[in-house]
């Protein structure tokens, strides 16, 4: 410090701007310097890159188009040492085992809690980082998704359920379809009324509704926003000002629309069905929250509820169309078990089999693709086996988890048998997709319903054939924010069966 002190000193000198020069080379090499051999996380293994600044951390987040997950797998994979921990930017670790799962978002006491840790500037229930306004709205929020209110929303999506098999019936005999498209109609339908009590009227109109379309863009904007800002607060403050006025223009008219949509809900008042808004009102007055914050809220749920079950459904799609050994035995089992496509509910579609498909595909395609970090408490915490200090950003990478071989043997091999078989010898805690502790996913059960009844429904109506036989979604699929996923192009045929069984 005192030479860097004397060093800023002697370039205040008038007629010596190579001092001031100087003096910016001697910080950025001791900052090197210390991040090295003298930053608390310098014996942690990693890339140097990733030791000495953020361009590790950015480049991984929004380089060569979205790779994150791929990015820190390989990280992990060449540092296969202490405790599946690596140093992926100077203050932050990733993890990627079973234990890190429990340390970082298990419950804790009130004192040692991993509280959130990002930069977004419009919090929402999601993003929340203060523990206790976080409880005081989950309090409220909970009972949209009580038993009570999930048999009633059962009931929308079976609605929402049947309308996607018709259109899935008329738009394949024009030919084959994308079911990624299909799929996230179907979700954002279903939020759409249980958030808003009105749909996008996608699945109707065979078409992605505008609104969603610009939600799903800004989402992969705060990817690059939050890498951008990892590499300088300052050049991500500037953003607004070098940013394309349509882009921006677009954005605004985006927000403007959404508070719009909530407030025109809010205006009609209260029916006979509570919907999330009703709760999220209920939130904002006794919060009292802005208008603002009231849209920022209903966006997080839209966003958090449809598109990672579309995921999820377009990932189970693909597999059961790369591994015929488990299409098949999935078929035998929903085929067997139902007389006609009426029958099938969240209770009835409970077999071994289907949930053991959704237990692997949510596996070996996590839907929340990327690190949600935390900070660790003061006093320091030990996380999968190792201490770290106080302060420090720590993560389980979902996809280098779920994908470790220490964790689940043959991990790029989609077997769903892995988790019915008592005898298997892997690690099955190290997959939370849901993530888990007092942060995790508030809509699972909801989650579990629709994949259920999308999964058994499908199946039961219908043969399916994806074209391109040479994609896998193991190793080719990014990330940037959400998974970018590359068309599911698919022969759908509907089965040879009696029109009472096609029944929906
Ligand atoms: C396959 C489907 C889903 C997956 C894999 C999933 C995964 C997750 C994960 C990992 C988190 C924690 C994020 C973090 O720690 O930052 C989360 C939070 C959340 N999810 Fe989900 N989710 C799914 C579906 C849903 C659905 C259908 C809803 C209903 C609207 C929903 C609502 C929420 C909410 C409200 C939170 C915030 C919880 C809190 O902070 O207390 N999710 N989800």
């Amino acid at each position: 410090m005192g030479l860097l002190k004397s060093i800023s000193e002697s370039s205040a000198l008038p007629n010596q701007p190579w001092n001031s020069q100087l003096v910016i080379i001697v910080y950025a090499v001791s900052q090197v310097i210390y991040n090295l051999y003298f930053h608390p996380l310098s014996g942690f293994p990693g890339s140097k890159l990733a030791a000495i600044s953020h361009i590790f951390y950015a480049r991984a987040v929004v380089g060569a188009g979205g790779s994150e997950e791929h990015v820190v797998k390989a990280l992990h994979e060449k540092h296969d040492v202490l405790s599946d921990v690596v140093r992926w930017s100077p203050n932050e670790l990733s993890f990627s085992s079973a234990a890190a799962w429990q340390d970082i978002y298990g419950t804790q006491r009130s004192g040692d809690i991993f509280v959130k840790d990002h930069n977004l500037k419009a919090p929402n229930i999601v993003f929340e980082k203060d523990p206790a306004k976080h409880l005081q709205a989950k309090k409220m929020l909970s009972h949209a998704f009580s038993p009570k209110a999930l048999r009633e929303q059962e009931d929308v999506i079976l609605k929402y359920a049947d309308m996607l098999m018709v259109a899935i019936l008329e738009q394949s005999r024009k030919g084959p379809i994308n079911l990624i498209d299909f799929y996230e109609w179907f979700t954002f339908d279903v939020l759409g009324e249980l958030c808003f009590s009105e749909p996008f009227g996608s699945v109707e109109a065979r078409k992605s509704d505008e609104w969603v379309a610009t939600v799903l863009k800004m989402v992969k904007f705060v990817a690059c926003d939050s890498a951008i800002y990892h590499l300088s607060p300052l050049v991500e403050a500037a953003i607004p000002y070098f940013m394309p006025a349509e882009f921006s223009k677009g954005m605004l008219s985006h927000v403007t629309q959404s508070k719009a949509k909530i407030i025109k809900r809010r205006d009609r008042g209260e029916k006979d069905r509570k919907d999330f808004c009703s709760y999220l009102f209920e939130i904002q007055k006794e919060m009292k929250q802005s208008d603002w914050e009231l849209t920022a809220n209903s966006q997080a749920l839209i966003i958090a509820g449809s598109e990672t079950v579309a995921t999820t459904l377009s990932a189970m799609t693909h597999w059961l169309c790369k591994i015929p050994r488990a299409y098949l035995k999935l078929k035998e089992e929903v085929r067997s078990r139902f007389n006609s496509a009426s029958e099938i509910t969240s209770q009835s579609a409970t077999f071994p089999y289907l949930t053991a498909v959704i237990h692997e595909t949510l596996r070996i395609v996590p839907p929340v693709s990327h690190a949600t970090p935390r900070t660790t408490p003061k006093g320091g915490k030990t996380v999968g086996g190792v201490f770290v200090p106080r302060g420090t950003s720590v993560s389980v990478a979902p996809f280098a988890t779920t994908h470790n071989p220490k964790n689940f043997k043959d991990p790029d091999i989609f077997r769903p048998e892995r988790w019915m078989d008592p005898k298997c010898t892997d690690k099955l805690n190290a997959s939370n997709p849901f993530s888990l502790g007092p942060r995790a996913c508030m809509g699972q059960n909801m989650a579990w319903i629709e994949l259920r009844i999308l999964a058994a429904k499908m199946i039961f109506l219908f043969d399916f054939e994806a074209i391109d036989k040479e994609i896998d979604w193991g190793r080719d699929v990014k990330s940037l924010g959400l998974w970018l996923k590359p068309a599911l192009m698919t022969v759908v045929t509907p089965r040879n069966i009696p029109s009472q069984q096609m029944s929906i």
